[in-house]
C-alpha cells in the first residue's frame, strides 16, 4: 500500500523538455501510472521546463560543451522540490547522475533502430555520389562515413519537426532519426526505412524512457517500480556500463546494444574515429544478471583494440 497517493488537489508533477516526443513521453509515463494506482489524468500535473540546449538551437551541441545541457535545469527543479519526478530519452543521459537523484526506472523498451529518412530513396546505398546528409549525431556521422566515405555531412540540430522541414526545403537528401521517436509521435507519414542494427549498431539506450527521481523519495520509489519494466533495465544496465567504462556519452561515436537470448544477454559494441576512417567491434554473451560486468569487459577489449591515439578525439 502506498500511502499519500497524488490527487487533483496535490497532484504528482512531472518535469519534461518541451518539445513534442519530450511531451509524448511525459504523456506515457502519466498514462502508465494512472493506469498502475487507478488515477484520474488530472492527479498529474506536466511541467515544461526549457533547458539551455532547448533555448541554444544556432550552435553545434559539442561547441556549448558541457554535460547534462538538456537536463541540468530539470534536475535542479526536482532537488528543489518543484516536481516529483522527471521523464528522459535515456539515449541522451549521462551515465552519472547528479548526487541526490536516482535513474532506475525504464518504461518497455520501443523500437532500437535508426531509420533512414529521405523524400527520394531507400537507403543510404542508393544515394548519389557526394550526396548532402544532416544529423548532429556525431555516431550516425562516423557510422555514414565508414561506409559512403564520399557523402557530405551537415549538421542538423533541432527537434524532429525541424529536421524534417529542413528536409523538405532541401538542405539535405536525407537524414536519420530513431524509429523510437517515429513511433512515439505517430510519423508513419513520413518516408521512414528502418536500418537492421547489423548495419547501423543505435547509440546506448536508444528506444528507452527513463524516470528520474529524488534518492529519498520513498512514495515515488514504490510508485515508479509498478511500471518499471524489468527486461528494459537488465539491457540498460550492460549498455550503460560499456558506456561509462569508455567515458563516453551520446556526443561520442560509440554505439552499443544488449539483446535478451532467454536467460542471456547478447552484448555488442562499437566505437569509430569521428570522420569514419575506422571502427572497432566487438560483443560477447553473458547471463542476464552479469550484464554490468559484460558491459565493462566489453569496454576494455575495444580500448585493447583501440590501441594508443584512436581515443585522441576525447
Ligand atoms: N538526441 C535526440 C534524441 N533523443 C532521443 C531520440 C529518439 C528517441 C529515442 O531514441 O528514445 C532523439 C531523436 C533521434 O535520435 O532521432
Amino acid at each position: 500500500m502506498i500511502e499519500n497517493l497524488p490527487t487533483p488537489q496535490n497532484p504528482l508533477k512531472i518535469g519534461t523538455r518541451g518539445s513534442p516526443l519530450a511531451l509524448a513521453q511525459a504523456y506515457e509515463t502519466r498514462d502508465r501510472l494512472a493506469r498502475a494506482f487507478d488515477l484520474p489524468d488530472q492527479a498529474f500535473e506536466i511541467v515544461v521546463i526549457k533547458t539551455t540546449g532547448d533555448k541554444v538551437q544556432d550552435r553545434p551541441l559539442k561547441e556549448i560543451g558541457g554535460k547534462g545541457l538538456f537536463t541540468r535545469e530539470i534536475e535542479d527543479d526536482m532537488l528543489a522540490g518543484k516536481i516529483d519526478i522527471a521523464v528522459h530519452s535515456m539515449k541522451d543521459m549521462p551515465t552519472l547522475q547528479p548526487e541526490g537523484l536516482l535513474l532506475d526506472t525504464y518504461l518497455p523498451r520501443e523500437d532500437v533502430r535508426d531509420a533512414f529518412i529521405s523524400p527520394r530513396v531507400n537507403s543510404f546505398e542508393d544515394l548519389p555520389q557526394g550526396a548532402v546528409v544532416g544529423t548532429s549525431s556525431l555516431r550516425r556521422k562516423a557510422q555514414l562515413k565508414l561506409r559512403r566515405p564520399d557523402l557530405q555531412v551537415v549538421e542538423f540540430r533541432g527537434n524532429l519537426q525541424t529536421r524534417l522541414r529542413k528536409l523538405e526545403e532541401g538542405v539535405a537528401e536525407a537524414t536519420f532519426l530513431a524509429m523510437a521517436g517515429l513511433n512515439r509521435l505517430s510519423m508513419d507519414q513520413v518516408p521512414q526505412t528502418p536500418i537492421e542494427v547489423e548495419t547501423m549498431l543505435p547509440a546506448v539506450a536508444q528506444g528507452a524512457i527513463g524516470i528520474e527521481r529524488r534518492a529519498d523519495d520513498m512514495r515515488m520509489a514504490a510508485m515508479l517500480e509498478a511500471i518499471h519494466d524489468l527486461p528494459t533495465g537488465k539491457r540498460l544496465a550492460a549498455e550503460r556500463a560499456f558506456l561509462a567504462a569508455l567515458d563516453g556519452s551520446c556526443e561520442t561515436p560509440i554505439a552499443g546494444l544488449a539483446v535478451l537470448e532467454g536467460d542471456t544477454i547478447h552484448l555488442r559494441g562499437e566505437v569509430l574515429r569521428p570522420d569514419g576512417s575506422q571502427a572497432l567491434n566487438d560483443a560477447l554473451r553473458c547471463p542476464v544478471e552479469d550484464g554490468a560486468k559484460a558491459g565493462r569487459e566489453m569496454a576494455q577489449n575495444l580500448l585493447q583494440q583501440a590501441g594508443d591515439g584512436f581515443f585522441d578525439w576525447r
